[in-house]
């Protein structure tokens, strides 16, 4: 079956995993029918979807109104006239492997032949539960992450007797909800993200437990200096400290000390009030930047994270890019495994687990064969061209993960793609855009074009957990990106539906045009945070819009709206969304039309001009005039106004 005969869906649960992915089944425009199997917990589900969708509407995130996502919604409490018609059945039921296989027995007899049956669980293996069908090989692991009509990323898990057709169905079933899915390719305990995420709590409770470090310090260095959203204890205490401990039990895993008192205590986490931390007579989880060390081995948490993801990269249950992306997107990383030990270098991380494993003798710290087997053939990450991906050489045969890059003709369109993140500038990312621009074919290349992916920003700013463990001394390598976009030597031009704020918006400032949606706004909210725009922001903008609006925007850190940034000269064009794309196209049909080598000194000309003086700038006008006055392309642009015709150029 293809994704094209899913039109009719069931999700079986109305609790919060089962009420949220109805909601977002019937938000992409399929009737979706949410059974539980009681009236008052449907009714209770129905009102929580009721709730989100008024609260997506006021944030003005939804396509259509309320009332026509809700009418595609039925409920039932009957199981048999509920899963009928699917086409697929996504199982939400409580996390008990008897329950689900009495429902999957049933499911068996209900369902038509060729209904995809999807299990939303996040710990229970799908080969046992498809045990319970004649037909496992349509079942499959389908685990969305909490909430999800935010959470992006969707796991697709391959029973043992899973067809390739039943995954890839359900894949694209993923994608067509504007969801993210990744292929867990083996029904490994944990799939992909629990896998890794383990040793993030799982070590840094030894360490405390071994008096290596103290609870704030792991979880301030963790996020100060290593950009983690959230500490190892204080994310222990927001999941439960039991849930951890429960599936290390389960896994026959040792249990920190720390981890076994806690849970004697039945001092769980937020949920009883104290946990690592004390939520009921403290501030909760109250560290900050001052509790970071230097000494804190942060890498002992890291290696044993990249040693699960090089474990499961080895035995083939996930690529590298499956990986860090489940990582980025379910677990709030800020970047994958993969791609940061491609840049620590996979020998100073094997180095770490050996030495840990020769001191200790704890099989958790036994290295990856993959690992080990990638050190041996040099392949150490992105300074030997190799390691978990492929670096290729300068030459532009370069995989970029956080740019979608497409060259169409005469057109480099670069779209900015971690929607997770409201398309932040990462190092990575400007990085990847530097190499573009730098590695772009000039005799191709006539016009570029900037947005960002998502229906939500351009970008929100540089990312702000990038900001930890930066040093002063490199904030001058980031900041180049700004340069060369600005001397890019063809027209460049940012569109911007969205939040256009901060880095991001300086990088629209970068680009020579900007054409923006009317509800999109700009601002530098860096002042909120301490800071000022480092990307070129303050200058540009002085120069575009004068000095008092400038520091309007930069001390108040206030966005403005489309239609003042218009009006201040800020960008070019505030038009609405039904004609964005019009004038976008406009605008690069015009520079495609123009004579190439005339824009590049226009460009140059402009750009230069502004920063010397009157007399040098005008010397420089006249001096490119007289060179294009060479040029075949002005022998074109006369012969056709004579003739009355419309010019070719060709850049000569
Ligand atoms: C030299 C240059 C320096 C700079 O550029 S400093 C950065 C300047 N920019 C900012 O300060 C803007 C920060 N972002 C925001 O204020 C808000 O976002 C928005 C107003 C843009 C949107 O708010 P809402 O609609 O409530 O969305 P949400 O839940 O805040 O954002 C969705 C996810 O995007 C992440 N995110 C947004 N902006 C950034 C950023 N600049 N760096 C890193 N992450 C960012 C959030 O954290 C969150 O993620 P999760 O869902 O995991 O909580």
């Amino acid at each position: 079956m293809s994704v094209d005969n899913i039109d009719q869906v069931t999700v079986l649960g109305a609790g919060n995993m089962g009420h949220g992915i109805t909601e977002v089944v019937a938000m992409a425009g399929y009737d979706v029918v949410m059974r539980d199997i009681e009236q008052e917990i449907v009714e209770d589900g129905y009102e929580d979807i009721e709730w989100s969708l008024e609260k997506l509407a006021e944030k003005d995130r939804l396509e259509e109104e309320p009332e026509g996502i809700l009418e595609r919604i039925e409920t039932a409490v009957d199981l048999e006239s509920a899963v009928a018609d699917a086409d697929l059945v996504i199982e939400a039921a409580p996390e008990n492997l008897e329950i689900k296989r009495d429902i999957y027995g049933d499911l068996e007899e209900f369902t038509s032949d060729h209904a995809i049956l999807a299990s939303n669980t996040s710990s229970l293996p799908i080969t046992d539960i498809a045990e319970a069908t004649d037909r496992p090989e349509q079942v499959v692991g389908m685990h969305f992450f909490n909430p999800p009509v935010k959470m992006d990323l969707v796991e697709v898990i391959y029973g043992e007797e899973t067809t390739d057709e039943t995954a890839e169905t359900t894949y694209e079933f993923v994608e067509s909800i504007g969801k993210t899915p990744i292929y867990v390719r083996k029904d490994v305990r944990g799939f992909v993200v629990n896998t890794v995420l383990g040793p993030f709590g799982d070590e840094a409770a030894w360490m405390v437990s071994e008096g290596e470090a103290g609870i704030r310090e792991v979880d301030a260095t963790m996020v100060h200096e290593r950009g983690y959203p959230m500490g190892p204890f204080e994310l222990a205490d927001l999941t439960g400290i039991d849930v951890g401990y429960h599936v290390r039990k389960e896994a026959g895993q040792p249990i920190p000390p720390i981890t076994e008192e806690k849970v004697e205590d039945d001092e769980l986490g937020q949920k009883t009030g104290k946990g690592y931390y004390d939520y009921e007579d403290g501030d909760g989880a109250d560290y900050g930047h001052e509790d970071a060390s230097e000494e804190f081995d942060w890498l002992r948490i890291e290696a044993r994270m990249i040693n699960r993801a090089a474990e499961l990269v080895g035995d083939d249950v996930a690529t590298p890019d499956a990986v860090d992306t489940g990582m980025r997107l379910g677990a709030g990383f800020p970047e994958g495994p993969c791609r940061r030990a491609d840049k620590l270098g996979l020998e100073t991380v094997l180095e770490k687990l050996e030495e840990l494993h020769e001191e200790t003798g704890e099989a958790r710290f036994a290295p990856a064969d993959y690992l080990v087997e990638r050190v041996e053939a040099g392949e150490t990450g992105e300074d030997a061209g190799a390691g978990f991906y492929e670096y290729g050489d300068d030459g532009g045969d370069r995989e970029y993960r956080n740019l979608n890059v497409l060259r169409d003709d005469e057109v480099l369109a670069i779209e900015l793609d971690r929607p997770e993140r409201m398309n932040a500038l990462s190092e990575d990312l400007m990085d990847e855009i530097e190499h573009v621009l730098e590695t772009a074919d000039l005799e191709t290349v006539r016009c570029v074009t900037f947005e960002g992916a998502g229906d939500r920003a351009f970008s929100a700013g540089a990312d702000i957990g990038g900001f930890a463990g930066l040093e002063p001394w490199e904030a001058g390598e980031i900041t180049s990106m700004f340069e060369t976009v600005n001397d890019f030597p063809r027209p460049t031009i940012a569109k911007v539906d969205g939040y256009c704020l901060g880095a991001g918006h300086e990088l629209a400032l970068a680009c020579d045009m900007r054409i923006a949606t009317a509800d999109s706004a700009f601002g530098f909210p860096e002042i909120t945070l301490g800071l000022l725009p480092g990307g070129g922001g303050t200058q540009r903008a002085i120069r575009m819009i004068g000095e008092a609006r400038a520091k309007e925007l930069v001390f108040r850190g206030e966005p403005i709206d489309a239609e003042t940034a218009e009006e201040w000269g800020l960008i070019n064009r505030a038009v609405e969304d039904d004609e964005f794309e019009d004038v976008c196209e406009e605008f690069v049909g015009d520079i495609l039309e123009g004579p190439p080598v005339a824009l590049d000194f226009a460009k140059k000309v402009m750009n230069r001009g502004q920063d010397t003086d009157l007399e040098a700038a005008l010397t420089m006008e006249s001096q490119s005039f007289g060179l294009l006055l060479s040029t075949e392309d002005v022998m074109e642009g006369t012969a056709a106004f004579a003739a009355d015709r419309d010019p070719e150029f060709e850049g000569k």
